[in-house]
């Protein structure tokens, strides 16, 4: 393998040119570095060399390092670190990855940085949906804990080092020697079988720390730790902030329980309850990111969208709540944008003329996207109760993924389909 230093004094590592170290975990320095062939930033995760070398701990850091190899493009998940590329040589291995340039969540579990609460509810949905997808490619991750979460600089988050990861495809399920002990559940430290429950622990004491600040155990060594993370119950999280209500109160001891049996059996469930918090939790009219994925994902419009191309359409959109009253396009308007119901119900006008009334699921303005400049709005749309929308510029939606583009085309041909068939069943009525 070439590793070498460049003239700037910087090391060079296969092709890969090394700008500086990004952060050290226990097996890897992570620096960033340049792809200089397609001219990318990358994550470059070298493996420590002498754990490679030493007898003890060979073995273990080769099968960290081919866990994270073995997920070289399986992951296309807006919400998982992509892994690029893996080397491994007699000496030394490599990963490439994705680089998520704004640090890890560890910071914002000190009491002095803590988010506020919508936004650490929104984080974890995140978590859930990511090491669900996972989980449906058997992978449990086993070693969650805040700093394998990274943040992109606009507040968004990836779930990273998969190295302790067990997966279906293994002969062996038990890995001993991984994973953060104080994040481990208390069937992991006991070494019993694992399920997707031992993830949803650690998710769950990440989520103690992002909404308090404080880790809930406080030991003087591994065995005492251990002790209490299988015997002692901890406080919950608004012992430590007030302002955490009842409910995120018992979602979080729920998911923290020690006996599995009393815990979220499964991702699913932890989502739902996170779904239900997110009203709780935003009384300004503003509406979460948790909520706006559930409500694209619940809108006949987006039935055969898989839930990679809902986080792509939830980037693309624009959410507006009007009230009563609101008009939301003027005929003679010039426009590119269209319009999906979330929520409430909108009358469609010609001059006074009322042509038809569309609710949650139906969409307006559409007819301007096949069209390939702006163009005059030919109706006015009036909202007759509250009403939510999403808006979807077309020179957006024109630049968003080839897959994206294809579902929203075929979504608006069945709508022109059902508008064709109301049109020739009215031909008919005459
Ligand atoms: N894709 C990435 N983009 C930006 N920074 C990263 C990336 N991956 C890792 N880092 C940084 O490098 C640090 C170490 O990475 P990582 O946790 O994957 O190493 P590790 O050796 O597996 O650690 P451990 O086994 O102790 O969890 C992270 O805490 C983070 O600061």
């Amino acid at each position: 393998m070439e590793k070498a230093r460049t003239a700037t004094g910087l090391q060079k590592v296969g092709k890969y040119e090394i700008l500086y170290p990004l952060g050290q975990g226990s097996t890897s320095v992570v620096y960033l570095a340049k792809d200089p062939f397609i001219n990318r930033k990358v994550a470059l995760k070298l493996f420590n060399e002498s754990l490679l070398r030493q007898a003890v701990s060979k073995k273990l850091a080769q099968r960290i390092f081919a866990n994270e190899a073995a997920l070289v493009g399986q992951f296309q998940h807006p919400h998982i670190v992509e892994v690029y590329d893996a080397i491994l040589d007699s000496s030394q291995g490599f990963l490439v990855m994705e680089y998520v340039p704004g640090g890890t969540l560890e910071p914002f579990c000190e009491v002095s940085r803590l988010l506020p609460i919508t936004q650490t509810v929104e984080i974890i949905f995140k978590c859930v949906r990511a090491l669900e997808y996972a989980y449906q490619r058997g992978v449990i991750h086993r070693d969650i804990k805040p700093a394998n979460i990274l943040r992109t600089t606009t507040g968004d988050i990836k779930v990273s080092d998969f190295g302790s990861a067990v997966s279906d495809q293994m002969e062996e399920t038990q890995l001993s020697g991984v994973g953060s002990p104080a994040y481990m559940a208390p069937e992991q430290l006991r070494e019993d079988l694992l399920s997707q429950q031992s993830d949803i622990y650690s998710l769950g004491l990440v989520m103690y720390q992002l909404l308090t600040g404080h880790y809930p155990y406080s030991a003087a060594s591994n065995v005492e730790l251990a002790y209490q993370i299988l015997h002692r119950d901890p406080p919950p999280p608004s012992l430590y902030r007030s302002e955490i209500p009842t409910a995120i109160d018992q979602l979080v001891m729920r998911a923290i329980a020690k006996d599995p049996a009393q815990r979220y059996c499964q991702w699913q469930d932890m989502g739902e309850a996170l779904l239900a918090l997110s009203s709780l939790s935003a009384p300004v009219p503003t509406i979460t990111e948790t909520k706006k994925f559930k409500a694209i994902q619940d809108l006949s419009f987006f039935q055969n969208f898989d839930e990679i191309l809902i986080w792509e359409v939830l980037r693309i959109t624009t959410w507006h709540q009007y009230p009563q009253g609101t008009r939301i396009i003027r005929e003679g308007d010039i426009g590119d944008s269209f319009f999906i119901i979330t929520q409430g119900e909108v009358e469609v006008l010609r001059g006074d003329r009322l042509l038809t009334q569309l609710r949650a699921g139906d969409c307006f303005g559409e007819m301007l996207y096949f069209q390939d400049t702006s163009a005059v709005r030919t109706t006015s749309v009036c909202v007759k109760s509250d009403t939510t929308v999403i808006e979807i510029q077309a020179n957006r939606l024109n630049r968003s993924s080839d897959a994206c583009q294809v579902e929203f085309n075929k979504a608006f041909l069945k709508i022109l389909d059902k508008k064709i068939a109301r049109l020739v069943a009215l031909v008919a009525d005459d």
